[in-house]
């Protein structure tokens, strides 16, 4: 005002003095709001990205239409019927309709009235919350109270870090995954030449990694033990195993170090994670650590719809969350798998090339809805449109199954933009993704990350297809796999891609050949130990009924022959390492659950014998001790 009225701008009258006022505060008013309009639509349009990725939104009206709107749009959420999963109780179908107001994908597909506007501030939370973790509720162990869990116990007498400081470790691991350089590796050729022989090839590292001849300390582990000077409790394997493995394997590598012990593995379909969770089951077991099981002794937790924490054995809901270990299949959702696990556990999954896992699962899968009638995979692939109805409940078999795994819609966009939402959500909410093709080599990322040891990270192969049922797939057939699971295929990519960048980014060349070649020298040691042949045979040849995979499909599911004349402690260590994960699974159950399980077997057994009337019906669960401690 001075300097205008100094330049005798200002008219001298009251009105003129009004008007120039009025024109400064409509001025200011119009700059405020076209400020607020931007990053208003800058937020909407990230959101938007979300949602049609999660919901695919003209599908969702397509479907609308075509269901005359009084059905689901997807029934993909729905339990089929006949299918083995738990009926949800009272408590969970009640948290179930509370979970679909935080999950829009869940409330858009099976509840169209739901308004666009709450899916996307839904979907803004949802992506976000990792970031936001609830505070620290651990220390009741309300499921390890049971008296029969009479497991050897190995348990870590350190109390666990706190959240707080867990959670500056991931903030520093995924700030290691954003710091990265270019990618190290040619991609497509991931896809073709990897076939036969994934873990043939250690891919190129950086130039300063190939030069350097000093073995660094793994990032993750100098950041940790700077932290935590405590010294990491090493597994044994089994008294009579571990001499003989033992013989000067150990690295010089494995500083001191706390053993992480509270862990999620998503459990991808067909990407080697049978193998990883018998990693998981004998560690959790050899230290009595709790397990997040299936209720009723079911196989997986709820799958294909998403998981909720009610179909968790032992779950009450009503205090902090008490399980040590997860790993069944599930949907992923992450607000409620953060119902039920700790807020320090580490999150980690595996991916495999879709290529190869299209082939495991068109083998496995053979009877789902979109397989059953195509004669090979490539008569499937060749008439999609024919075999394959993105609606039915088991159609993620056949089309970008691991993005589902992960609780994308598996027939959503795959947009570069789209993959790259996809693959960041991804990031944040997980600590680490490994890679089926490079098995090995993850194992060595996994146990610095787990600051575990080689031993812990030991295994043989489960759930491995005879190859014979392989056929080579001709270059048209691999373009037609990738462009069909294009959204699987991206993420993939990425995974691979990030995955060799956090290898050259932790440890050193030197350091991880070194591993992997003492890795695969104890498997072979132990292979001699344990196995006839030292190797895997068909299920037809196994003689011991609790080492016999189950069959499914069309494929033919290898297991392993234990040698003769073992003695009791090695022939039990030895089982662990090639239980079946049914089998495995049971036994847990079994640990955890004595009363209920043989309540279970005993409703089993009465059922069978019921048409024959010859057993009297057990006594109600709910009357049994155990239930009084649920
Ligand atoms: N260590 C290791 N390295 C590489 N690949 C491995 C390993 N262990 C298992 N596999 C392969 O993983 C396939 C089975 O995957 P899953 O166990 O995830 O299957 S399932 O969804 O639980 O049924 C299955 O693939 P296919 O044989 O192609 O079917 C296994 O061979």
């Amino acid at each position: 005002m001075y300097v205008l009225k100094k330049a005798q701008l200002v008219p001298k009258t009251q009105l003129g003095r009004f008007w120039i006022l009025i024109t400064f505060i409509s001025i200011l008013c119009i700059s405020l709001q076209m400020l607020g309009n931007l990053q208003q639509s800058c937020k909407q349009e990230i959101k938007h990205l979300i949602l049609q990725q999660n919901i695919n939104l003209p599908q969702t009206s397509q479907v609308q239409k075509n269901c005359n709107s009084t059905l689901s749009p997807h029934s993909l959420n729905r339990v089929p019927i006949g299918h083995t999963e738990a009926i949800p109780t009272q408590v969970s179908l009640q948290r179930m309709k509370q979970n679909k107001a935080l999950n829009p994908t869940l409330q858009m597909q099976n509840d169209l009235n739901y308004s666009e506007e709450n899916a996307l501030v839904d979907l803004w939370w949802l992506s976000y919350s990792s970031k936001h973790p609830k505070p620290s509720l651990w220390g009741s162990k309300k499921v390890a109270k049971d008296k029969d869990w009479t497991l050897p116990q190995i348990k870590s007498s350190k109390p666990p870090p706190k959240a707080a400081q867990m959670n500056k470790k991931r903030d520093l691991g995924k700030k290691m995954e954003m710091v990265v350089s270019s990618a190290s590796r040619s991609f497509d050729s991931v896809g073709g030449s990897q076939q036969n022989h994934p873990q043939s090839t250690i891919p190129k590292y950086g130039r300063a990694q190939s030069q350097g001849k000093i073995m660094k300390d793994s990032l993750f582990r100098q950041k940790i033990s700077l932290k935590d000077p405590i010294t990491r409790s090493r597994t044994p394997l089994s008294p009579s195993l571990t001499p003989r493995l033992r013989d000067g394997l150990f690295s010089s590598h494995e500083a001191a170090c706390t053993s992480k012990t509270h862990i999620f593995f998503l459990k991808v379909h067909k990407s080697a994670s049978s193998t990883i969770m018998n990693i998981l089951f004998r560690f959790g077991e050899q230290r009595n650590l709790t397990f997040a099981l299936p209720i009723n002794q079911n196989s997986q937790l709820f799958y294909p719809s998403y998981f909720v924490a009610e179909v968790v054995e032992g779950f009450t809901g009503e205090t902090s969350p008490s399980f040590d270990i997860m790993c069944h299949h599930l949907r992923f959702l992450q607000t409620e798998v953060q119902r039920v696990m700790p807020n320090d556990t580490f999150y980690f999954s595996i991916m495999r090339n879709p290529i190869h896992l299209m082939e495991s699962s068109f083998s496995y899968y053979k009877g789902s809805s979109s397989f059953f009638n195509a004669k090979s995979l490539d008569d499937f692939l060749n008439n999609t449109s024919k075999f394959y109805d993105p609606l039915k409940t088991d159609s993620q078999y056949s089309r970008n199954l691991m993005a589902f795994d992960f609780g994308f819609n598996h027939n959503g966009k795959a947009s570069a933009q789209h993959t790259r939402l996809l693959a960041r959500v991804i990031e944040s909410q997980f600590d680490l993704v490994l890679i089926a093709e490079y098995f090995d080599e993850s194992m060595v990322l996994l146990k610095d990350a787990l600051c575990w040891s080689l031993d812990d990270v030991m295994s043989f192969p489960i759930n491995q297809q005879d190859a014979s049922y392989r056929s080579s797939l001709s270059p048209s057939t691999i373009q037609k796999i990738k462009s069909w699971n294009k959204l699987d295929w991206e993420l993939y990519l990425h995974f691979n891609r990030t995955f060799w960048e956090r290898i050259n980014q932790s440890m050193s060349r030197e350091y991880l050949q070194q591993e992997v070649a003492a890795l695969r020298k104890r498997r072979k040691q132990l292979a001699k130990i344990c196995l006839q042949k030292e190797q895997s045979v068909h299920s037809w040849n196994i003689e011991d009924k609790l080492l016999k995979p189950f069959q499914y499909g069309r494929a033919k599911i290898l297991g392993y022959n234990l040698r003769h004349g073992l003695d009791e402690a090695t022939k039990q260590a030895c089982q662990s390492f090639v239980m079946p994960e049914l089998q495995y699974s049971k036994r847990l159950y079994e640990r955890q659950f004595p009363q209920k399980a043989l309540w279970l077997s005993q409703a089993k057994k009465y059922s069978k014998a019921h048409s024959k009337k010859k057993e009297r019906p057990p006594k109600s669960y709910s009357q049994t001790s155990e239930a009084s401690f649920f």
